[in-house]
């Protein structure tokens, strides 16, 4: 069989090497049970040679003696066998359990940019179908190959023991059905591999389409989507025809080699008998062994499938293992110096950075850009321009291809990623609840707050009242029927965590949904109530965001084209003069903190096409 390459090699030996003593003693026990379980034929031998005629003598001597050794090696092979059992399942589960662990772990490790590439499909297919075609080759392929490779040696050897011509030639026989395996082999590599990958298909089409099943719905592609998961299921289906049919023909082929063999060896060794060259005993032993010695290659060919799977498999999941976060903890971090006593927040310089996503052209250019402490400014521009990842960049979700990003001086390629994560704290558009209570999910940014500061978060930010009327108040499940939580209000919860955890720099992804008046000027509240005392980068959607900041950043085609106060832009007629007047004329009332109205809801991203 095709042995893994070489990094699911060293990823198989990784996972077994802390196991090396069991897997030592589950070689013994096959090694002890074999030679328990293959005693049967020599005694045979020595019934019919020695024990029955010396039994016609009146000794019974023998006969005793073998029927003892039968009773102990029937009962010696049965015990071994199920502690090997137990041994290797145990490795095997032990095995499963680490590996799953490890893909998970690493998979979470990995940079923003891994993420948006691998889907996260395919990252269920790695964790799932191929872990368990691992399962297949740790349960009982690996047993089978063992169990069989002992077998032969002790079968080879009891038969020259036995009769040395007869062992001889039952070993020749041998070659001719390790070619027909080897023939297997090599056409069933490529379409097990192709079943394997049919496979993976089918489950990365299944979690997509069902992770995106809103859309789906929206759009009434139901149908579309349907058609191709059955095309998808209809390459598994051939390529596992496939894979019977090069079974079918193994197992035809060498069953009949074999059986060509033991009649040929039967003949040879009952003319034998016939003519006085061999004994009775020793004949009907070899018997027996020549059928275990050639059903061993066919049981291989049985577990050929797991072995494949699980190499193909384990190659998936060390091409997964092998990718190396793009944004790497720093070997030395150096430490933020303390935050200044006189001025909140941290200062944010970009220094001539340029960033380009790993397969497009270069998104943002030449920013070159410093954000004292505490200050608060707004970034606008047209869809594309550039916006969410000049956040990204400050919240390192990326680093930049050209220039530094700096937090108070420091480059935060060189920050530990736990001190970032504690100083820079993005607020997505959406903020992603995870299953777990509303408490939990407002304490993901500082896990050691408790209820109080919880509660104190939520009513400072406006959204106490909400969650104390769900069914459970601050215990309920986000993820239970029921409970499920406005546009709107997961915004306020995402604030509200953003609050707890006490960044000194915060970078806000406006929502480009549209929210109801009333939800808007919560949000609005509330991020007011996020922004005071820290250093902002908000990626404003809307002008009443941009009257929350001290300076705003319009964002051109990857570049800073203007950057002011808002009053000073506005007084200088130029883009932001033209995205003002743009909102203004969508929406007159709602968006100007001045008026009380509730009209449609213009955004920004929305009209800075016009700009
Ligand atoms: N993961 C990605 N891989 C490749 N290109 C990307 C990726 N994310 C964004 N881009 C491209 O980078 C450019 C800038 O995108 P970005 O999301 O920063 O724009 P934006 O100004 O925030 O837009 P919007 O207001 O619509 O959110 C766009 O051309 C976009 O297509």
């Amino acid at each position: 069989m095709t042995a893994p390459g070489s990094a699911a090699r060293t990823l198989l030996a990784s996972l077994l090497r802390p196991r090396a003593r069991r897997l030592w003693l589950a070689g013994a026990l096959v090694l002890l049970q074999r030679g328990a379980a293959l005693t049967g034929p020599l005694l045979v031998a020595y019934t019919i040679d020695q024990a029955v005629p010396a039994w016609r003598t009146g000794d019974r001597g023998p006969m005793t003696g073998v029927a003892i050794g039968y009773l102990l090696c029937g009962s010696a092979s049965g015990v071994l066998r199920y502690a090997f059992v137990t041994v290797s399942a145990r490795v095997g589960q032990d095995v499963l359990l680490d590996l799953r662990v490890r893909v998970f772990g690493h998979a979470q490790g990995l940079s923003l940019d891994f993420h948006e590439r691998y889907t996260s499909g395919r990252l269920t297919s790695r964790i799932t179908t191929d872990v368990e075609a691992l399962r297949g080759l740790l349960d009982e392929a690996l047993a089978t190959i063992v169990t069989a490779a002992v077998s032969t040696v002790y079968i080879t050897a009891a038969l020259l023991f036995l009769d040395w011509p007869l062992g001889l030639a039952a070993v020749l026989v041998l070659g001719p059905l390790a070619w027909t395996m080897r023939s297997f082999r090599r056409r069933s590599t490529r379409v097990y591999r192709g079943r394997s990958s049919a496979m993976a298909a089918v489950v990365a089409r299944l979690a997509e389409t069902l992770g995106g099943i809103r859309t789906v719905q929206a759009f009434r592609r139901e149908e579309s989507e349907g058609a191709a998961f059955a095309a998808l299921n209809g390459a598994h289906r051939r390529t596992n025809g496939d894979a019977g049919l090069e079974m079918a023909r193994y197992v035809t082929s060498s069953r009949l080699v074999a059986n060509l063999a033991v009649a040929a060896l039967v003949t040879w060794g009952a003319s034998r008998v016939v003519s006085g060259g061999l004994e009775l005993g020793v004949f009907a032993a070899a018997v027996l062994y020549l059928r275990q010695l050639y059903d061993d290659p066919l049981r291989l060919g049985g577990v050929a499938d797991a072995y494949q799977s699980a190499a193909a498999s384990l190659e998936k999941i060390a091409a997964l293992l092998a990718q190396r976060p793009t944004v790497p903890e720093p070997a030395v971090p150096i430490p933020l110096p303390p935050p200044a006593a006189e001025r909140p927040g941290r200062s944010v310089t970009f220094e001539g950075v340029a960033f380009a996503y790993p397969a497009g052209g270069e998104v943002l250019s030449g920013i070159d850009l410093h954000i004292p402490a505490g200050q608060t400014v707004a970034v606008v521009g047209p869809t594309g321009a550039g916006k969410s990842t000049l956040a990204k960049l400050l919240a390192r979700l990326h680093d930049p291809t050209a220039g530094r990003v700096l937090v108070d001086g420091t480059d935060l390629r060189h920050l530990a990623t736990a001190e970032l994560r504690r100083t820079v704290v993005m607020v997505p558009q959406d903020a992603f609840l995870f299953s777990g209570s509303v408490a939990e999910n407002i304490a993901i940014g500082r896990p050691d707050a408790d209820a109080g500061a919880i509660v104190r978060a939520a009513r400072t930010i406006g959204v106490h009242d909400v969650i104390a009327a769900l069914p459970d108040g601050y215990d309920t499940d986000v993820r239970a029927r029921g409970t499920r939580l406005s546009a709107g209000q997961r915004q306020l919860i995402g604030l509200t965590r953003a609050l707890l955890a006490e960044p000194a720099v915060v970078i806000l992804d406006e929502a480009t949904s549209s929210l109801d008046l009333p939800t808007e000027r919560a949000a609005h509240h509330a991020m007011r109530t996020v922004l005071r005392g820290r250093t902002a980068l908000v990626v404003a959607h809307r002008l009443t965001t941009v009257h929350l900041a001290d300076r705003v950043l319009v964002v051109d085609e990857g570049r800073v084209v203007e950057d002011g106060p808002p009053a000073a832009l506005l007084a200088r007629q130029g883009r932001f003069t033209s995205l003002h007047r743009a909102w203004r004329a969508a929406r007159p009332s709602a968006d100007d903190p001045s008026h009380g109205g509730d009209r449609g809801s213009g955004t920004l991203g929305g009209e800075a096409g016009a700009c």
